[in-house]
Parts: C-alpha cells; sequence; structure tokens
C-alpha cells in the first residue's frame, strides 16, 4: 500500500541577500555583519496538509515558484520540512533532475549499476532489467564509454531508461516528458504512460493542464506555497484560471518573502542567487 501523509508542513529556505563575494570585498564592506547581509526567509511551503492513497493521480499547478518543485522535492526525501511531519509509504520513482548525479567517468553500464542500486534494485533483480536499459537508451557502443563524452541529450536518455525500470509504487514526476530528442520523446511518452498506469499513487507537476486534466484524477493548487485548493482536477484548474485572470499577472511569482518566519530552517540552501527582495 502507497500513501503520504503531510501534517501542517513548512519548509522555509534561508538565503543571503549578497551573492558570494572576495574574501576583500567581504572584510571592507563588513559583509559578515547580519545587518549588511541579512539573511532571507523564503516561505516554500507553509503549513501544508495533504493525504493521499492508493490510486490517487495527483496533479499540482501554480505560478511559477509557488513550491511546486520543492513539494516533490520533499515528498521525494530531498528536503525535511522545517516544521511538521512527513510520512511517504511505498517504493518511491523521483523524476526530476533525472540527469544528474552520474559518475562522469564511469561508463554507461557502470551507471547503470550505480543508480539502479541507488533506486533499490539487488544485483540479482537488475541483471534480469540491464539488457532492457541498454535497448531502451538506444546508445549502442556508447555504452562503453565514460558519460562524460555524452551530449546532455544522451545523458537523459540514459538517466530515463533507468529511472523508469523500476516498479515504482509512489511516482513522483515534474514535467519530464520533455526528455531527449524527437524520437525518444514518443517513446518516453509511452513508457511513462505504463509507469503511470502501474503505479500505486503518483504526484505530477506540470504547467501543461491538458495532460494534467487527462492523466490525473484529483489536483491541488499551490499558491506562495499554500494550498488553495485539493479536488477534483476541472474544478481546481478553474479555480487556479481565475486567480491568474484573464491579463494573466494575478499574483507576484515565487516563494513567499514575508519576514515573519519565526523557524530556524532544517534546509538551509547554500545559494549564490541574489535575493529579489
Ligand atoms: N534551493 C533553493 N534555495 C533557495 N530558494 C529556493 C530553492 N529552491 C526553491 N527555492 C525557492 O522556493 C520557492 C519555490 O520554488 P519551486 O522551485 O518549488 O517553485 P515551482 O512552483 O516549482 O516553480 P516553477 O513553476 O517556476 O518551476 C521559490 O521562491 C524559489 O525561489
Amino acid at each position: 500500500m502507497a500513501k503520504i501523509e503531510l501534517n501542517d508542513v513548512s519548509l522555509t529556505f534561508t538565503i543571503r541577500q549578497q551573492r558570494k563575494v572576495p574574501l576583500k570585498e567581504y572584510l571592507v564592506k563588513g559583509l559578515f555583519r547580519e545587518s549588511r547581509n541579512p539573511r532571507i526567509p523564503i516561505h516554500a511551503l507553509n503549513h501544508l496538509n495533504l493525504t493521499a492513497h492508493d490510486g490517487d493521480r495527483i496533479g499540482v499547478v501554480g505560478h511559477n515558484g509557488a513550491g511546486k518543485s520543492t513539494l516533490l522535492k520533499l515528498l521525494a526525501g530531498v528536503y525535511p520540512p522545517t516544521k511538521g511531519t512527513r510520512v511517504v509509504e511505498g517504493r518511491i520513482c523521483s523524476l526530476f533532475d533525472i540527469a544528474l548525479g552520474f559518475e562522469m567517468d564511469a561508463n554507461g553500464w557502470e551507471n547503470i549499476r550505480y543508480r539502479g542500486y541507488l533506486l533499490g534494485e539487488t544485483p540479482k533483480s537488475l541483471e534480469k532489467k540491464i539488457d532492457g536499459i541498454a535497448a531502451f537508451s538506444e546508445l549502442g557502443a556508447f555504452l562503453d564509454v565514460p558519460v562524460r563524452y555524452y551530449s546532455s541529450g544522451m545523458l537523459v536518455r540514459l538517466a530515463f531508461s533507468i529511472s523508469t525500470a523500476v516498479s515504482p509504487e509512489v511516482l513522483l514526476v515534474d514535467e519530464v516528458l520533455g526528455a531527449g530528442d524527437l524520437a525518444f520523446q514518443v517513446k518516453a511518452r509511452e513508457r511513462m504512460r505504463e509507469l503511470m498506469a502501474a503505479a500505486r499513487l503518483m504526484v505530477l507537476v506540470t504547467h501543461d493542464i491538458g495532460t494534467l486534466e487527462q492523466i490525473c484524477n484529483r489536483a491541488i493548487w499551490l499558491q506562495h506555497g499554500a494550498l488553495m485548493a485539493d479536488g477534483e482536477p476541472r474544478e481546481v484548474v478553474a479555480k487556479y484560471k481565475r486567480s491568474v485572470g484573464p491579463s494573466g499577472a494575478a499574483h507576484p511569482v515565487g516563494g513567499d518573502l514575508s519576514d515573519t518566519d519565526e523557524d530556524e530552517p532544517a534546509a538551509r540552501a547554500t545559494t549564490e542567487i541574489r535575493a529579489a527582495a
């Protein structure tokens, strides 16, 4: 049985206003002082409650920076909640940032093994799947070459072929359908359809409302990290669309930057971005 249970979950990132600066500038400008380089909390998720069970196919909608990807990463266990509790039961398959984390000096075959083990395969179970993974990637002789020499599209092919060879119970997907070239996309879509049908529980982040309404039986709408609506996809999407309005500029993008955070964030991101405060 697969299950997701988020109880009053909040996730706050803390960033610094200044980007990375040379040591000299850091000392001369006194950037070590809190007042000169203040911490800025970004409330990416705000007091979220969500329960999902077998059979739920949840589509997540919301503006840029609403917290959709952060929610997926929290469900996958990449980020712990700053506040509240997260329970996810079932074997998780995460389809986001899939081309990251390869061993660049290892070849394709070796990377299939490394990643397969990370996904919970055993040497025995992987042996049965490895030829299928290689065939799906269509990388042929390139599988003997260190992945450092792959193009970005070839890396995506390999990553997608491995990640989708498992049988997930909880499938977490973030706009992955644009993977690879045109020929690969056709195959990838078919594979995704099979995977989604096989998963017990799915959470899909997408800006493609048509796909969401086709695939999902439930939708949630996030705005500045808060849950605005949860229910039947058409109704939730209609509410989201109404909030955007005909001009398309109903609310500022990004997470909530209001300075009302009382928490010491558990997930402090090291980031070089200059906060657009
Ligand atoms: N690693 C990080 N460090 C600091 N802030 C972050 C980090 N990741 C996300 N954020 C912030 O958290 C907020 C939510 O970001 P998230 O990526 O979850 O949005 P999203 O809804 O997926 O947006 P989009 O539709 O643009 O992909 C944003 O304000 C973003 O700036």
